[in-house]
């Protein structure tokens, strides 16, 4: 089994963050550890507190996995803060884990401001560098590029310039463009374009979590990149077709629909 860690926050409501993260990895058969970057109090309308934990907690958490187990792949969410993203650099470039996949987290659905906008540029030149694909939304390569982007040839730009930032691959997530939901995979040289249909659903919550974290699983399990963006944009379509009307807001995707499916747990 390969053993992936997830470098996040935490989500009390469990349809983002750390939790999204674990979840996705149980569903791809991988073994699933984590750094806690900070906790949150939210649920599915709103973020309503946050703690950071300190650097030094942060920086044994590292030290404790990495010190003792084979890490296969990096998934890095919400990183807060200047000195946290520090700390995760440091230890990157101490371990040099294989694969990292960099979520650059800014603000929660419900608008709240998950990365302070002061350490915007710390993730732009200690994490976009390590990462072996970042994978931005629509708002998040806006900031990174300050570009505005309104069509599939924006985010083409966007792409390009994110690219020459540092990491191996950029994923542009388009699940917040009015038609489709398109996805641009660029490898340095060409484009791959990756679309759905846009699903009718308000239970979105961490879509961009499990995402980045079923990457992170199909890199630990051997896939390429492309064939690792491919079957994990069909991982988050069947989360999301069958997403979860848990709580009065934006509810959280349905993670193990497929397994379940399978095991014959659900059969409708
Ligand atoms: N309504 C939808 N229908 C189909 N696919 C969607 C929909 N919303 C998002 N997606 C897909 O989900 C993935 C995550 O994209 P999205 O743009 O929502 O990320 P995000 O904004 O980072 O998420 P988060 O708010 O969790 O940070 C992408 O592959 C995107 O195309
Ligand atoms: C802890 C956490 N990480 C990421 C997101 C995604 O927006 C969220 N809502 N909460």
């Amino acid at each position: 089994m390969k053993n992936v860690l997830t470098i996040a926050g935490s989500d009390s409501s469990g349809g983002a963050g750390i939790q999204a993260d674990l979840k996705t990895f149980s569903a791809h058969g991988v073994f699933g550890m984590s750094v806690i970057t900070a906790v949150t109090a939210q649920n599915t309308q709103g973020v309503f507190a946050v703690e950071d934990i300190s650097p030094e907690l942060i920086a044994k958490q590292i030290e404790s996995i990495f010190e003792d187990i084979r890490v296969h792949a990096v998934k890095i969410g919400m990183v807060s803060k200047i000195e946290t993203i520090k700390t995760i650099a440091e230890g990157l470039k101490k371990y040099k884990p294989d694969n990292v996949v960099l979520d650059p987290v800014m603000v929660s659905k419900s608008g709240y401001h998950l990365l302070k906008p002061e350490a915007k540029e710390a993730l732009i030149n200690k994490l976009l560098p390590l990462a072996t694909i970042v994978t931005p939304n629509i708002h998040e390569a806006e900031v990174i590029t300050g570009i505005k982007i309104n069509s599939l040839k924006d985010m083409e730009k966007a792409a390009y310039l994110i690219k020459n930032m540092g990491p191996k691959y950029v994923l542009v997530k388009g699940g917040h463009l009015e038609e489709n939901a398109t996805d641009l995979l660029f490898d340095g040289n060409n484009i791959e374009t990756l679309t759905t249909k846009k699903i009718n659903t308000k239970n979105t919550h961490g879509t961009g979590c499990t995402l980045s974290s079923a990457i992170a699983s199909n890199l630990a399990n051997g896939y390429s990149i492309h064939e690792a963006v491919k079957l994990s944009k069909e991982y988050i379509t069947t989360a999301i077709e069958n997403s979860l009307d848990i709580g009065k807001g934006v509810g959280p995707t349905h993670h193990f629909y497929t397994l379940y499916k399978r095991s014959g747990v659900i059969n409708e």
